[in-house]
């Protein structure tokens, strides 16, 4: 709640600066809507001058001559005050597509600059929701929502001018129930209480944002939930949010409750103090006749009042949303974007050798760092393997390479340039990076592959499909590598995945490969295909692999042992099983777990 909540004005300024200069067409709307605003109220006047002709020579009203010019005039005003209107909306709203297009390009061409592990911590479903969501409830806001609400200011102000024309008096009692409905509105939505409207909005949000993503891996878990027999209370996240949600909107309603009657009463009680006031008025009214048709123009008035405060309502409720997204996607756009080196400060790579030298780095708020002052060399063409521990800090050792992360302290270099004076588009073309869960993107398999170098040919597309041991995927689909992954009946399993991730690595053809193997493939058969796809891949490059099965590490030409964040042994297979130390631990344990699992299926074969 510090300095992100900006006043509803500041966030409607905010978001116009994404329209660019496209802005002056919102002002215009605006100017319009206010005028538009202006002009509702003179139709009024103008029926009150027909009705006072009328009373002045009733029952002869053919002596009214002038009753038929008020009349066309007030037709003539309403029409130009709608085409006011409707001009005003055309431009407000080609103000709106244009902030929201704006704002959507800057979120996204900003979150192409922030560093890559940004999207480990903030999952793509949240992303969307902001850069989606918030662009779309700003549209609203600045099509309708402000006009509307300039409109719905200048109305009454138009109104305390006309006031004067008539009994001023009525005008006045008139006007305090919009000063009431005024006030609550700014009980419930302005002042700066930790229960009040002001904060509301982003509360809510936050709230309702906990309980979607509770809610997801509440149905993710939902299988686990099944085999283990357990009550929905056992997702306590889940519950917590919907309880804090529960809580957090009680609170609000309990705060709103006493304002937002005195509103709505007020708004829709002019009458209440209209008809008492003229009760009394009509006793020392010297023109009777006069006094009655004043009357009537302000009981007109008060069905306008109604609406006009209405507006001003649901005018503010969007501000506030404004208000929440703005300060949303201002959340986005104050990460740190990764630097990108000036050109002619640029250093370029000259080998396929990587090193890291005095390495250290925390993840952003981590109390402790992932790794710690490491430094390892791997010449161009060798392959060194990343072995160790769960959590020990491999796979962060190997995202540093290409810029998932900068280091806080220390140098990683790839062909001898450090590679934050390297150019982004260099670096991702002499780096290739296959995960463990790669995903693969709606499209074809063929689209997916192409991804690693865009103007493959079919030909060569189809060789990497073939070297990363796609035949099967292939021929299992009638349309082939056409075939789009995702719809219907095309499923792939785990294994498949990485093998297409890796034709599309095999088809980048990067001199340098950093490789985190995957924990568990579906089956043997997927384990072979893939064993081999990585040996094509590996072949001739420098690969630095994070391996999980030590068997396939035992011809790398150095193995280090990664655990607590440093490299605590480092070596050759045969050197470090003859240390004996971690590595040979985890030899032994890794062979015992083998032999296990080939006696588990003997005997489960006999
Ligand atoms: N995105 C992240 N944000 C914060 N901390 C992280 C993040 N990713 C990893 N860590 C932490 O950094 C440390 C090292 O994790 P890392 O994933 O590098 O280990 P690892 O050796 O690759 O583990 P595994 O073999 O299980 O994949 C761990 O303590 C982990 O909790």
């Amino acid at each position: 709640m510090e300095k992100a909540e900006a006043r509803s004005g500041n966030a409607i300024a905010q978001l116009l600066k994404f329209a660019g200069p496209r802005r002056c067409l919102a002002y215009v709307g605006s100017a319009l809507a206010a005028l538009n605003g202006v002009l509702t109220i003179v139709p009024l006047v103008l029926v009150w001058f027909v009705l006072r002709d009328f009373v002045a020579v009733a029952p002869r009203y053919e002596l009214a001559a002038d009753a038929t010019l008020w009349a066309w005039l007030a037709f003539a005003v309403a029409v130009v005050g709608a085409l006011c209107y409707f001009a005003g909306l055309m431009l407000t709203h080609t103000a709106a597509f244009r902030v929201a297009a704006n704002m959507r390009k800057a979120c996204l061409a900003h979150v192409a600059k922030v560093p890559l592990g940004y999207f480990d911590a903030n999952a793509s479903g949240r992303l969307r929701r902001i850069i989606d969501g918030c662009a779309g409830q700003t549209e609203d806001v600045i099509a309708h929502k402000m006009p509307d609400f300039i409109a719905s200011c200048t109305a009454p102000v138009a109104f305390l001018v006309a006031m004067f024309l008539f009994d001023w008096v009525m005008g006045l009692v008139c006007l305090i129930p919009v000063a009431v409905s005024l006030f609550a509105m700014w009980w419930m939505m302005g002042r700066d209480v930790p229960e009040g409207g002001r904060f509301f909005m982003q509360r809510y949000q936050e709230a309702l944002n906990r309980m979607s993503t509770a809610a997801t891996e509440y149905v993710r878990g939902i299988p686990v939930v099944k085999v283990f027999q357990q009550t929905v209370h056992s997702f306590k996240a889940f519950h917590a949010a919907i309880i804090d949600y529960r809580d957090m909107a009680t609170q609000y309603v309990n705060f709103c409750r006493l304002p937002q009657v005195v509103q709505l009463v007020a708004i829709n009680g002019t009458f209440a103090v209209l008809v008492p006031a003229a009760i009394l008025l009509a006793a020392s009214a010297g023109d009777f006749a006069r006094f009655l048709t004043d009357f009537l123009f302000y009981v007109v008035f008060s069905a306008f009042t109604t609406t006009v405060m209405s507006k001003i309502m649901y005018a503010s409720e969007a501000l506030m949303m404004a208000e929440d997204s703005v300060r949303r996607v201002n959340e986005i756009l104050a990460v740190e974007p990764m630097e990108e080196v000036r050109s002619e400060a640029a250093e370029h790579v000259s080998d396929a050798s990587v090193a890291l030298r005095g390495v250290t780095f925390s993840y952003p708020g981590a109390a402790v760092p992932a790794v710690r002052d490491v430094t390892l060399e791997v010449p161009a063409g060798a392959t060194v393997a990343l072995v160790g521990p769960s959590g020990g800090g491999k796979s962060t050792l190997a995202s540093l390479i290409p810029r998932f992360w900068d280091p806080q302290e220390g140098t990683v270099a790839v062909g001898g340039a450090d590679v934050r004076a390297v150019p982004t588009a260099e670096l991702m073309d002499t780096v290739a990076f296959v995960f463990q869960n790669d995903r693969l993107f709606k499209g074809t398999l063929a689209d997916n592959i192409r991804m690693g170098r865009p103007d493959a040919s079919d030909e060569e597309v189809r060789a990497a499909a073939e070297a990363a041991q796609c035949a099967d995927i292939i021929a299992k689909f009638p349309e082939g590598l056409s075939t789009v992954v995702g719809s219907a009946g095309v499923y792939l399993s785990g294994g498949e995945c990485q093998r297409i991730a890796l034709a599309r690595a095999i088809l980048k053809d990067a001199p340098v490969v950093v490789l985190d193997e995957a924990t568990a493939f579906a089956d043997p058969e997927n384990e072979a295909l893939i064993q081999q796809a990585l040996g094509r891949l590996a072949a001739g490059k420098t690969v630095l692999m994070i391996a999980h099965r030590l068997s396939t590490v035992v011809d790398a030409d150095l193995i280090a042992v990664v655990d607590g964040g440093v490299i605590v042994e480092r070596g050759t297979h045969d050197e470090l099983l003859a240390a004996g130390g971690l590595y040979a631990r985890l030899w032994a344990n890794y062979q015992q777990a083998t032999q296990w699992k080939i006696e588990g299926g003997g005997a489960h074969a006999a």
